[in-house]
């Protein structure tokens, strides 16, 4: 469906509830108006009280009284009014509040990884929360707000003309000053380019006050040096001055709104007073003009709203276009009809791919023409130096982003045709970050198989080596992650996303250096749990660590975005290139007792427990 911009599409948005919005503006024009009776009993009252200055005797108590249970009952009906009005305004607003905010969510889950690499998570969470939060404002108080504040003037002058068109005229002049004061203050370029760097500067804040905080261990060790303090600390500076230049430049217009708006019966006074001096004596006159010196303050209250109203009409609809803006982000290609492989092959033919645009002046391709078959039942490893394009390849396989050509597919369907939700079931992935969500360890790892029972999350906890570290914690599986500083090591929170993918039992695994984390005990225990899950799938192994896929079927050697080299370990070995030389580094490093190891490299058995630990 075609979105519209601007103010017409928060009132689509707010057409969603079109009868709750009216019943909400019905009772906001009703409890306004009803609270204008108790002046005009007033009025009454005084013109009665008048009427018998000569006559006390004459006064009407019961008229009176009956004046005044008149001005409560109006006063408590104007209540009641006010909070239905409420109620309708705010049921409307938090059920569009919630609407919008699971179609963002669910946009923004749709949206290629390249916008979320683009976007600072500070922003799109500022979208999400704050920004959505103020339309639901706009809703739930302005629009109400709104249609009083018009209609409530517009009436109460009109009954002002009604009783003296003279005194009624001069109002409209501080009023006419007034809304001209406002139309410059909200409608120059100049307020509207403040306005967009206040909004800009709030934000770069709340980014980097994000990025601060997760940056702390860099700001513990570097202090206020610190890259992230230093940047949250400009964004600070910048948000102040601006502030301070807004109020600047608003601070006369605005004094001078408010004088205006609080002193309108200073401007009704003389012309009174005027046209009193020439009719001494006309009680009518006398009464009209209280009447008039006590109903006009009250015509400035809906027209200061009417501001305020301006001022947030136009935050909302920055906020809007923001919101706006994620719904323009395309998201991932979906197919009509989404196609089921039969078989799990995973074959990349002349993929290329660069992160920048091809027509960006940066353009270098990241993957070069990449053809490779992983197959199903067997182990295909990604090995190479830092940066040559290996965990690109994985990404493109979950379809992160898509390639700029050449196609990736599953059992020999393009993965464009196989719909991403079908994707994402066939494929099970081990990142080298894991994230773990604030819940429990068992729900955690359930996320896996969300039909999984307690039994088979357990079972794979077991096999994942999790279930001893989680015994030891005081609630076990039910455990809140985050909670009460309850936070897992590394190795122990990657050893969850090992565990998660046993549950799915996708046919593709992909392991990005899935045991980086774990120490060498550990590691030997995951291999083995690994061993089992492998067992049978089409297995993408990203790895540094040369010894844990020396039994691959297949190694490829990726460096600078192409395929280097291509074997089993011992041929990689005997081509004495690249692999060779990463080989020879590997075993410097780790320190590995390696009299065994080449006896390894004549075969590809699992060759882990043939590496003596020193
Ligand atoms: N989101 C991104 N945006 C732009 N460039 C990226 C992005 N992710 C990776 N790159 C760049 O793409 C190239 C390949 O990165 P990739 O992470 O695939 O390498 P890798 O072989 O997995 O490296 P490592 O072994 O260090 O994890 C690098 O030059 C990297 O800087």
């Amino acid at each position: 469906m075609e979105r519209k911009s601007g103010l017409a599409g928060l009132f689509d948005i707010a057409g969603g509830r079109k009868g709750l919005l009216i019943a909400a503006s019905f009772f906001s024009v009703l409890s306004s108006l009803l609270q204008i009776i108790p002046f005009i009993v007033v009025y009454k009252i005084v013109e009665s009280l008048l009427q018998a200055a000569q006559n006390p005797a004459g006064i009407d108590g019961p008229v009176l009284v009956r004046l005044g249970f008149l001005a409560l009952g109006a006063l408590v009906a104007a209540l009641a009014a006010l909070y239905v009005g409420a109620m309708c305004s705010h049921i409307a607003a938090f059920r569009i509040l919630y609407e919008m905010r699971v179609k963002l969510s669910e946009h923004v889950a749709k949206v290629p990884m390249g916008y979320h690499v683009r976007t600072a998570s500070g922003e799109l969470k500022k979208i999400i929360e704050v920004a959505v939060e103020k339309v639901e404002s706009f809703i739930a108080h302005q629009l109400p707000d709104v249609v009083s504040a018009i209609i409530v003037p517009l009436t109460l002058l009109g009954y002002l003309f009604w009783l003296d068109w003279r005194m009624a005229l001069i109002l409209l002049l501080p009023i006419g000053v007034g809304m001209l004061i406002q139309a410059r203050m909200y409608g120059s370029d100049n307020g509207q380019r403040y306005y967009r760097e206040f909004q800009f500067a709030g934000e770069e804040m709340n980014a980097t006050a994000v990025e601060y905080v997760r940056g702390m261990p860099a700001v513990k060790i570097f202090g206020i040096t610190a890259n992230s303090f230093l940047t949250f600390r400009g964004a600070v500076d910048r948000y102040r001055d601006v502030s301070l230049e807004i109020t600047d430049l608003y601070k006369r217009s605005y004094s001078l709104f408010s004088v205006l708006m609080g002193s309108l019966f200073t401007f009704a006074a003389p012309v009174g007073v005027l046209l009193l001096s020439g009719r001494t004596g006309d009680q009518a006159f006398a009464i009209t003009f209280i009447l008039f010196l006590i109903v006009s303050p009250s015509l400035s209250a809906p027209l200061i709203k009417l501001m305020y109203v301006g001022s947030g009409l136009r935050e909302v609809l920055e906020g809007y276009k923001r919101i706006e803006s994620v719904f323009a982000e395309p998201t991932v290609a979906e197919p009509r009809q989404a196609k089921q492989p039969s078989s799990y092959d995973i074959t990349f033919r002349d993929v290329t791919f660069s992160y920048a645009e091809p027509e960006a002046a940066d353009y270098k391709p990241v993957l070069d023409g990449i053809n490779l078959t992983a197959r199903a039942g067997e182990m295909t490893a990604l090995v190479g130096p830092s940066g040559g394009g290996k965990s690109t390849i994985a990404n493109l396989l979950l379809r992160f982003w898509d390639v700029r050509s050449g196609e990736i597919a599953i059992g020999g369907i393009p993965i464009r045709e196989m719909g991403t939700e079908k994707l994402m079931g066939l494929v099970s992935f081990v990142f080298q970050d894991v994230h773990l969500f604030y819940d429990t360890i068992e729900e955690n790892i359930r996320m896996g198989n969300t039909a999984a029972s307690r039994e088979e999350v357990i079972h794979a906890a077991k096999i994942a080596c999790c279930h001893e570290f989680i015994g030891k914690l005081e609630r076990g599986y039910d455990t809140k992650i985050g909670e009460g500083g309850t936070y897992l090591s590394g190795g122990e929170a990657q050893r969850i996303a090992i565990a998660r993918a046993l549950l799915k039992n996708a046919p593709i695994l992909v392991l990005d250096e899935a045991t980086a984390y774990a120490d060498a005990e550990n590691e030997h225990n995951i291999q083995r749990g690994l061993a089992k899950l492998v067992q049978g799938k089409t297995v993408l192994v990203i790895a540094h660590r040369l010894s844990t896929i020396q039994g691959a079927e297949q190694i490829l050697v990726i460096e600078k975005g192409i395929i280097k080299e291509q074997g089993t370990h011992a041929e990689l070995r005997s081509l004495n290139g690249l692999y060779e030389r990463m080989w020879q580094a590997h075993i410097a490093a780790s320190g590995w007792n390696v009299g065994k190891a080449q006896h390894a490299a004549a075969g590809k058995e699992a060759v882990n427990d043939e590496l003596v630990f020193p």
